[in-house]
């Protein structure tokens, strides 16, 4: 569990992170999102020491960041940035090796911890263990960034608009990657971005910044329906509000008996894809299909139904 009691950092006097409180649950994604200079990038900064807070403190599962040294409290702490600030000569394998290297694994479990990584991110590890960061694509040498960060299984993961710099085909792909390997690792990752469609479809909790301050933190579902400042309400965007819920619910909700006409969508697919199919065909219902099988139906109705967001 991090725990982040009343932390701030003052440039000149102003504050940068204002009086910010805040608990991360073990094995879950916090994503910060706010507008830039929020201070998203600060508060994250001075989670790893790489910013010393003004005032406030900092305490991962239960010992306090000051307790430990800079460098030791970084070893333990993965932080991957836009841009994943790879070595750029070093290999591949040498790159995601760095921190076991540093912690002084043997040779033989960093090198089997490379490939357990590399294949866990779709990259094939005889292909690519031993090429450069510069023979690799934008998205691989992403991919490389992130796994490098968790290669020495560290306690926390910080992550800084990792996937900024990536088209948006890759950038879903990537994040549909993220959320996969945390769930499979179980680690802890806090994740800050500018871009609420990432926080909701990412986060198990988001925490919205607004001027150094910490305006609202709760599940996805519960900013969409409930934002408490305009501010939060503009972030989510209201119009687009229904659909960011129906985004964020699968077909298992709604499935019901029944038949209905033309191609299923699986059943762990969002309302949001179904409500898209059925505007796109003019179809009242999709069949819904798992493990190749139709189980049943979802229904126009019973889409809008869910999507009303009560005032
Ligand atoms: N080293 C510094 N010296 C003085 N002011 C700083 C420094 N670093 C950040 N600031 C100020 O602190 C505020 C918060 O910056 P921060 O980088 O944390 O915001 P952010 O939300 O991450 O923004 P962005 O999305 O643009 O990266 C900004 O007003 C910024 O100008």
């Amino acid at each position: 569990m991090i725990e982040i009691d009343g932390i701030t950092k003052l440039y000149d006097g102003l504050p940068a992170v204002d009086d910010v409180t805040m608990t991360v649950d073990t094995g879950t994604i916090t994503v910060i999102v706010g507008t830039s200079g929020s201070g998203k990038t600060t508060l994250l900064r001075m989670i790893n020491r790489l910013e010393e807070p003004t005032s406030g403190s900092v305490r991962i599962n239960g010992e306090s960041t000051q307790a430990v040294s800079p460098h030791i409290l970084r070893r333990r702490i993965g932080y991957a940035i836009q841009g994943h600030g790879l070595f750029p000569h070093y290999t591949v394998a040498r790159n995601i090796g760095a921190v076991p290297a540093l912690l002084k694994w043997p040779a033989q479990q960093i090198a089997e911890r490379v490939d357990q990584l590399l294949t866990l991110f779709s990259m094939d590890p005889a292909q690519f263990r031993d090429r450069y960061p510069a023979e690799l694509s934008g998205g691989q040498q992403q991919r490389v960034g992130v796994a490098r960060a968790l290669a020495s299984r560290p306690d926390l993961l910080l992550m800084d608009e990792p996937f900024g710099a990536l088209d948006p085909v890759i950038r879903a792909r990537a994040q549909d990657d993220l959320r996969r390997i945390q769930r499979r690792l179980g680690s802890t990752i806090m994740l800050v971005t500018h871009d609420m469609e990432e926080a909701i479809r990412l986060g198990d909790r988001v925490a919205v910044m607004d001027a150094g301050r910490l305006v609202q933190y709760g599940a996805p579902a519960e900013i969409i329906a409930r934002p408490v400042t305009d501010f939060v309400a503009d972030m989510v965007g209201r119009v687009e509000r229904p659909l960011r819920l129906l985004s964020l619910a699968t077909l298992s909700e709604l499935v019901e008996d029944g038949a209905a006409e033309g191609e299923a969508l699986p059943v762990d697919a969002s309302l949001r894809d179904a409500l898209s199919a059925c505007l796109w065909t003019g179809r009242d219902a999709v069949p819904v299909e798992q493990d190749g099988a139709v189980i049943g139906r979802v229904t126009f109705d019973a889409i809008r139904a869910r999507a009303r967001v009560h005032p």
